[in-house]
């Protein structure tokens, strides 16, 4: 049951809820705005020092002022937990905003609100590693085909271009399990989704209406992204369902600074757990090394390869091995996964996931000329 009031917010319904804790619909009593509330729940309830702390730290956020950042209005702490009230975004995550047709996209508010509450598990990968988990269940990691269909193993929680509802439908609901991650321990096996997910067809991934809708999505992404690193904050939680595309089709980048609350500068908790989505962790994040702008750069070059071609750059079993990919390994060229693909997305997409941080972009203004070229 979710609570009847946080703070000076009286809550409507659940949105949906992630690694960090729940996001509500809620309703601001003093002005009576409909605002997205995010209850934290990680880590320990706060003391009233540190939440008062943690609620001068977040009021930064909300100086911050972007058409493409989500706004922050105001923190608070609701019974030990922190909370976030935020902009209500009426729309969809990146990857359901591209799934769906141009004639769903303009049709009743209905439709793009629905993916809103389905979601859950959308960029999930591996899953918590907080225990072993024992029934996993290898038989769904389908191998790579030979006629550029694809493997869903890393993708188990979130196919990109299927029947969303029967999908979701289909039983999954599994926790959270993006941040946060221990890096010392024995990773555990996720086991995978009992739904297996057909993969989308390239031809479906290469409607041009599709990617002109993904090529000006990212660019407002970068503006997003130049604004917040030339403050000098970095995201560090990349992700298709930290970007959100309302009905106007503008972008709004969302969950930034959480990261930054959870971890210290080289994205690592006072525990030691590292904090990101094990699929966009760029390599020296998950090194633990210090992160700058260009870690929000790789993240979002995993994107773009996986909303290229259907699949991610990187595919493992477990979370150290998809490490050691990440490290080691070169991504399959995306051309020859998705022989029609847009090549100049694709030399995009594979510059941006280079290993080494100066062979990147450097900029996110970078990325936006190469895209707008
Ligand atoms: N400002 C907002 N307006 C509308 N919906 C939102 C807003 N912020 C989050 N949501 C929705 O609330 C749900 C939960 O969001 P949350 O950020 O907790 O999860 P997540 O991004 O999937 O996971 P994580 O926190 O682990 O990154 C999602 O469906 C998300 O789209």
């Amino acid at each position: 049951m979710p609570p009847k009031a946080i703070g000076p917010y009286r809550v409507l319904e659940t949105l949906g809820s992630g690694g960090a804790g729940t996001v509500y619909r809620a309703r601001d009593r003093r002005t009576n705005d409909e605002v997205a509330l995010k209850l934290l729940s990680t880590g320990p309830s706060l003391d009233d020092r540190a939440a008062r702390r943690l609620v001068r730290e977040f009021e930064t956020l909300a100086d911050l002022a972007h058409p493409n950042v989500v706004k922050v209005f105001e923190a608070g702490v609701h019974e030990g937990w922190p909370y976030l009230a935020m902009e209500l975004i009426e729309g969809l995550t990146l990857r359901h905003y591209l799934d769906v047709s141009a004639g769903e996209l303009h049709s009743a508010t209905p439709l793009s609100r629905a993916p809103l509450s389905i979601r859950r598990t959308e960029d999930d990968d591996f899953g918590s590693v907080d225990g072993p988990d024992e029934d996993a269940d290898d038989d769904s990691v389908v191998d790579d085909d030979e006629d550029g269909t694809f493997g869903l193993n890393a993708f188990a929680e979130e196919a990109p271009s299927e029947d969303l509802a029967s999908f979701h439908g289909a039983g999954d609901d599994s926790d959270s399990d993006d941040v946060p991650v221990d890096p010392r321990r024995e990773p555990a096996r996720k086991p995978a989704t009992k739904a297996h997910a057909a993969p989308p067809r390239m031809a479906d991934l290469n409607r041009p209406e599709r990617m002109g809708r993904l090529k000006d999505a990212m660019l407002q992404v970068c503006e997003a992204l130049a604004y917040i690193h030339g403050h000098g904050l970095v995201h560090r939680d990349l992700k298709p369902s930290n970007i959100m595309v309302d009905d106007d089709r503008q972008v709004r980048l969302m969950d930034f600074g959480l990261a930054k609350f959870l971890a210290d500068d080289a994205g690592i908790t006072a525990d030691g757990k590292l904090v990101g989505t094990y699929r966009y962790m760029a390599p020296e994040q998950i090194l633990g090394e210090p992160l700058d702008g260009r870690s929000d750069l790789y993240s979002l070059g995993v994107i773009l390869y996986e909303l290229i071609s259907g699949r991610p750059p990187f595919d493992a079993k477990t979370p150290h091995e998809l490490w050691r990919q990440v490290l080691e390994t070169e991504a399959p060229p995306l051309l020859a996964l998705n022989l029609h693909g847009d090549p100049q997305l694709a030399r995009v997409a594979h510059r941006l996931i280079r290993k080494e941080p100066d062979d990147r972009f450097q900029t996110a203004e970078e990325v936006y000329e190469a895209l707008s070229e």
